[in-house]
């Protein structure tokens, strides 16, 4: 069955303990194969949305619903039942990379393969020999094969993301949610992961939502953008209509908490944005 919608959200509320409303009323779908941004200030609601998505934060009671790869994964404040299926074909990476620092950096792609296996397998870490060959093709194709048997602490933090997307391919995610994904890297591996990001959603198919707070990232890389303001959505449209003046409009004097500036000094390669 070919999936037209990859994530459908209506109407989503989020209330913490203390009253801050961290969504409201947000509601927007993307289609299968779609390559979009989630811009927003600090503190907009782009990380509460992403774990919405993923199962990670239930919306209100009465919040909204969440619907992924044509199934419901949350309603009425409840993960679906079946939540922890449904998490098998969503991959998540987070600013921080999520990482054990002290295994090798194939054994944390390996864990990718955890959610299909007997608990007992992915708690002793018992790995056979064509799932350790998945994950060091998925190193291979991410170009980090030579540092397989390397402690993920001992790679750079560009190094440690694109191991934490390799461990997304080995999951077979077919929804990459990737949550200020460059935040902490410097330019040159902010370039490296975001081409990467570019490359499996253009390769591969796979739908990639990823949260950023430099605009010039949004406009280089996805074709569409969600903006949040204070847990609204206030621009779900081409990235193209996101100039200087047009983001005044939006945002008024918060505009200056994005990041305007362009940290990259090349655009992705035309291969990658020319595949089909
Ligand atoms: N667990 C929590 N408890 C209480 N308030 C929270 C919690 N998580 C987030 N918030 C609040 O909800 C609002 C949205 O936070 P969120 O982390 O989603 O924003 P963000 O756009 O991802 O920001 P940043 O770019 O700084 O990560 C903020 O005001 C934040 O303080």
């Amino acid at each position: 069955m070919v999936l037209d919608v990859a994530v459908r959200v209506a109407k989503a509320d989020k209330t913490f303990p203390g009253g801050r409303r961290a969504l409201r009323g947000v509601g927007f779908e993307v289609r299968a194969g779609e390559r979009v941004a989630l811009l927003g200030a600090s503190g907009s609601g782009k990380s509460t949305l992403i774990r919405a998505l993923c199962g990670l934060e239930t919306l209100d009671a009465r919040g909204g619903e969440v619907a992924v790869l044509g199934r419901p994964l949350q309603a009425g404040g409840r993960l679906a039942d079946d939540i922890r299926v449904q998490r098998r074909a969503i991959g998540v990476i987070f600013q921080q990379f999520n990482l054990v620092g002290r295994l090798p950096v194939l054994t944390n792609v390996l864990t990718g393969l955890a959610p299909e296996l007997p608990l007992w397998r992915a708690v002793l870490g018992r790995f056979d020999t064509s799932e350790k060959a998945r994950a060091l093709d998925a190193l291979d194709a991410i170009g980090l094969a030579e540092q397989a048997f390397q402690r993920a602490s001992t790679l750079s933090g560009g190094q440690q993301q694109r191991a934490a997307i390799a461990r997304v391919l080995v999951q077979g995610a077919q929804l990459l949610l990737a949550d200020e994904p460059v935040a902490s890297l410097d330019p040159e591996s902010t370039r490296r992961v975001m081409d990467l990001l570019l490359q499996i959603n253009r390769e591969r198919g796979m739908t990639v939502i990823v949260s950023l707070h430099h605009v010039a990232l949004a406009r280089r890389y996805c074709e569409r953008v969600i903006a949040l303001r204070d847990g609204e959505l206030v621009f779900d449209g081409p990235t193209r209509q996101l100039t200087p003046a047009f983001l005044r409009d939006l945002y008024g004097t918060a505009v200056e908490e994005l990041e305007i500036e362009d940290p990259l000094s090349e655009p992705p390669p035309m291969s990658l944005l020319a595949a089909a």
